[in-house]
């Protein structure tokens, strides 16, 4: 099989047969339905904290754009649903050809435009590779952003600007110093769904503890024309880089708010 991807010939439908984890019951992204989650008055609001990255590339991976630090430098996510500190790996986002698609997590239904992952892997592994190999949903803490067209987003306006210079597959660029993750991130990190599954992509390992925020962060139209530009491995537009809903199985959906 051609590597994993999105077009017809190589992708979700066909990452069974590679990873057959992704006929599994705690697979992911999900259809976050409303009526069906249920309020959890111990769902506390998460702390990131955040550190400046000195040596962090932004790269056009074949299948994603990611923001991807060399080393971790102290930046950890606790809170929430979480009973210890995880350590932040990577950023990186989904997206589709138009406005009317392009998340991953659906709520009722509907798609965003994008959405955004934060990725943090349980500090009591030695490594984020022995985190997602770690058994169970507590390997890997991943924050979900759905992403609407709306205003400039100032915060992730240094990280946009830099698609241009990732446009082709393999390519990289050295993120400047000063720039500030923290700053991505609502003030407050309260309002969430949270749920057992699974990394979306292959190895599709059912490793994490999800949590998407119900707030979506906004982007300008510029800014979303900027990932619509982005070309994957084959050479084409690699807007669709989303997997569709898998099923909930017994899974139960928590949220933090009423
Ligand atoms: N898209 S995702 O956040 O589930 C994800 C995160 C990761 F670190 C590795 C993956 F293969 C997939
Ligand atoms: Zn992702």
């Amino acid at each position: 099989m051609a590597p994993w991807g999105y077009e017809k010939d190589n992708g979700p439908a066909h990452w069974h047969k590679d990873c057959p984890i992704a006929n599994g019951k705690n697979q992911s992204p999900i259809d976050l339905i409303n009526g069906e989650v249920k309020y959890d008055s111990g769902l506390k609001p998460l702390t990131a904290k955040y550190v400046p990255f000195s040596d962090a590339k932004f790269l056009n991976n074949g299948h994603s754009v990611q923001f991807q630090p060399s080393a971790g430098n102290g930046s950890e996510l606790t809170g929430g649903p979480l009973a210890v500190k995880y350590n932040f790996e990577q950023f990186h986002f989904h997206w589709g050809n138009n406005d009317t698609e392009g998340s991953e997590h659906r709520v009722d239904g509907k798609m965003y435009p994008a959405e955004l992952h934060f990725v943090h892997w349980n500090s009591t592994n030695p490594s984020f590779k022995d985190a997602v190999g770690s058994g169970g949903p507590n390997g890997l803490a991943v924050l979900g952003f759905f992403l609407k067209v709306g205003a400039e987003n100032a915060a992730l306006k240094p990280i946009t600007d830099l698609i241009p210079k990732v446009k082709d597959a393999g390519t990289s660029v050295t993120v400047p110093s000063n720039f500030d993750m923290q700053a991505i991130l609502p003030a407050t990190l309260t309002d969430y769904y949270t749920y057992d599954g699974s990394l979306t992509t292959p190895p599709l390992a059912e490793c994490v503890k999800w949590i998407v925020f119900k707030q979506p962060l906004e982007v300008s139209a510029a800014q979303m024309e900027a990932f619509r530009s982005v070309i994957n491995r084959d050479g084409k537009p690699m807007g669709g880089n989303y997997r569709p809903p898998c099923p909930l199985h017994d899974r139960a959906v928590k949220t933090s708010f009423k």
